[in-house]
């Protein structure tokens, strides 16, 4: 029997392949960053030729560091940074303008566009989503506006509209398809019918010649090619549906948070599509094979490790993401600095586009340590925002919060997590529940994995933090906190 399972993670800052064993233990990565254009103030753009370059690459480095070839795998799963859209030429494989990243803000104007056309509600009812440039359907009407010739290639199947789940799937098999998860992010999907929906693409214009297929998010899909030849791909998620799966959500009110370049909290909700009153999204968990549709709310959090890429980047104040910790940890707290990173507007629970990031509380005696801990501290303030959303609209405290991604590994903001939200965090033995989750998707399809009690089995606590702030400095600090959010508003009106 063959005993490994290999899955691709396309990030928004980076590819890695993973290979796992039986028991979802990790036997070999490699990892690789792609170039973040930015080419305007609130543009954000990726090479996809690049990330498939990078894909192939490190799809050859894992299986090496191993000493495995494909044909050791029992099948891949894929699993992706959601909503970055791309068009490309069907006969070439080339794409057609650089795919513009779900964070991506030159959308603007085409929210306002259709919101005085009205609607949004339907919208919302539909999708499970409101109008923001987070997500394709506006990227999407961009390119077409902006591309010469776009729309028309489009309208006869000479051009391809995906998501990078779709751009590497078609790369790897030929086949033009995306997942349910994924598509429920173009906001073109009907998160009833899981089809793509008559209604949203007369509204949005979009040709459906040029959409992929959608399929479940467990089942043979296809052969690959080189570098996988002959291995089957049986999984495709969206990168935060994966993780759900990875830290094996199963149960309705069971609940993850990812910090990655954003960070993204789900919550199963179980088989029925409920939409939020408190500002989160209803999107679909997962769909695996000929299984009922699991659905989930969403706090999406535009900005997390992404703001100490932007320190290292642009401020050059440290060296390499892991320097935030020590340069935080170096004062006691954050000498009452606090920072709104809404680089992208804010996401949950406010869906302000107009808000631009702010440093607020400088004084002379600010230093760049101070800057760094209220950066760390935003990211666990944002999750606070959602958990709080979260529990007023299921009327449900959470209990504990599952936590993984690049940014679990530091412990000053785990603990700072724990202390800000009243609950104690908790980290799995595998961070990588990303990618783990895309394997599972995969195993289940291919029989590699029996069913979920199999795969929930394997899932261990490396590490909690319980919360140990007063009650009173909490409110204090969120107070304060909520203050530096509303001064961010209102920015680019
Ligand atoms: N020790 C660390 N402390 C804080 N942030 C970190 C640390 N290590 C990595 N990061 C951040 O985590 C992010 C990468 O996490 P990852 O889960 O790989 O993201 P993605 O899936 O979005 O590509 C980067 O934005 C990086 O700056
Ligand atoms: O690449 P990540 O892990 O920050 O995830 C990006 C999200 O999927 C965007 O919705």
């Amino acid at each position: 029997m063959t005993r490994y399972v290999g899955a691709i993670d396309q990030g928004t800052t980076s590819s890695r392949f993973i290979l796992f064993d039986h028991e979802g233990e990790i036997v070999a990565l490699d990892q690789r960053e792609h170039a973040q254009i930015y080419p305007r103030p609130g543009w954000v753009e990726h090479d996809a030729a690049e990330i498939w370059r990078n894909t192939q690459s490190v799809i050859a480095g894992a299986l090496n560091k191993a000493g495995l070839t494909a044909a050791d795998l029992a099948c891949v799963g894929l699993t992706n940074q959601r909503e970055t859209t791309l068009l490309w030429d069907r006969r070439t494989g080339a794409p057609l303008h650089n795919a513009i990243v779900w964070m991506d803000t030159r959308t603007d104007a085409l929210v306002a566009r259709f919101s005085a056309q009205g609607g949004k509600d339907r919208l919302r009812a539909k999708t499970g989503l409101p109008l923001s440039t987070y997500f394709s359907s506006l990227k999407l009407i961009w390119l077409f506006e902006n591309i010469p010739g776009a729309r028309a290639k489009a309208q006869a199947g000479e051009a391809l509209f995906g998501t990078m789940d779709s751009w590497i799937a078609w790369n790897l098999t030929g086949r033009h398809f995306t997942d349910a998860t994924n598509a429920a992010r173009t906001q073109l999907m009907n998160l009833e019918t899981l089809q793509w929906d008559d209604e949203l693409l007369t509204l949005f214009d979009i040709p459906r010649a040029c959409l992929p297929q959608i399929l479940s998010s467990s089942e043979i899909y296809g052969a690959c090619r080189a570098p996988l030849e002959g291995a089957l791909l049986s999984g495709a998620l969206g990168d935060q549906h994966a993780a759900l799966i990875g830290q094996a959500c199963f149960a309705p009110g069971d609940a993850k948070n990812t910090y990655g370049t954003g960070c993204f909290l789900l919550m199963n909700i179980g088989e029925t599509p409920r939409l939020s009153t408190k500002g989160l999204l209803t999107t679909l968990a997962y769909r695996l094979g000929e299984e009922k549709p699991v659905y989930a709310l969403e706090g999406s959090v535009a900005i997390a490790g992404a703001l100490v890429q932007w320190l290292r980047d642009n401020l050059g104040i440290i060296e390499k993401s892991a320097d935030i910790e020590a340069l935080a940890a170096s004062v006691p707290d954050n000498g009452d600095v606090y920072f709104t990173p809404a680089f992208s507007g804010l996401y949950a629970p406010y869906w302000r586009e107009s808000a631009r990031g702010i440093i607020a509380g400088l004084t002379r005696f600010s230093t760049k340590a101070h800057i760094a801990r209220a950066a760390l501290e935003a990211v666990a303030f944002q999750t606070r925002d959602v958990v709080a959303a979260m529990a007023e609209d299921s009327g449900v405290a959470l209990e504990e919060l599952r936590v993984d991604g690049g940014m679990a590994v530091n412990a000053l903001l785990m603990q700072f997590q724990a202390d800000i939200l009243g609950a104690p965090v908790v980290r799995p033995r595998c961070i990588e529940t990303t990618a783990l989750g895309a394997a599972y998707a995969a195993g289940l399809a291919s029989g590699f994995w029996k069913d979920k009690r199999e795969i929930a089995a394997h899932w261990r606590a490396e590490k909690k933090w319980n919360p140990m702030m007063s009650t009173e400095e909490r409110e204090r600090r969120i107070a304060k906190w909520a203050k530096a959010v509303t001064r961010s508003f209102d920015w680019t009106d």
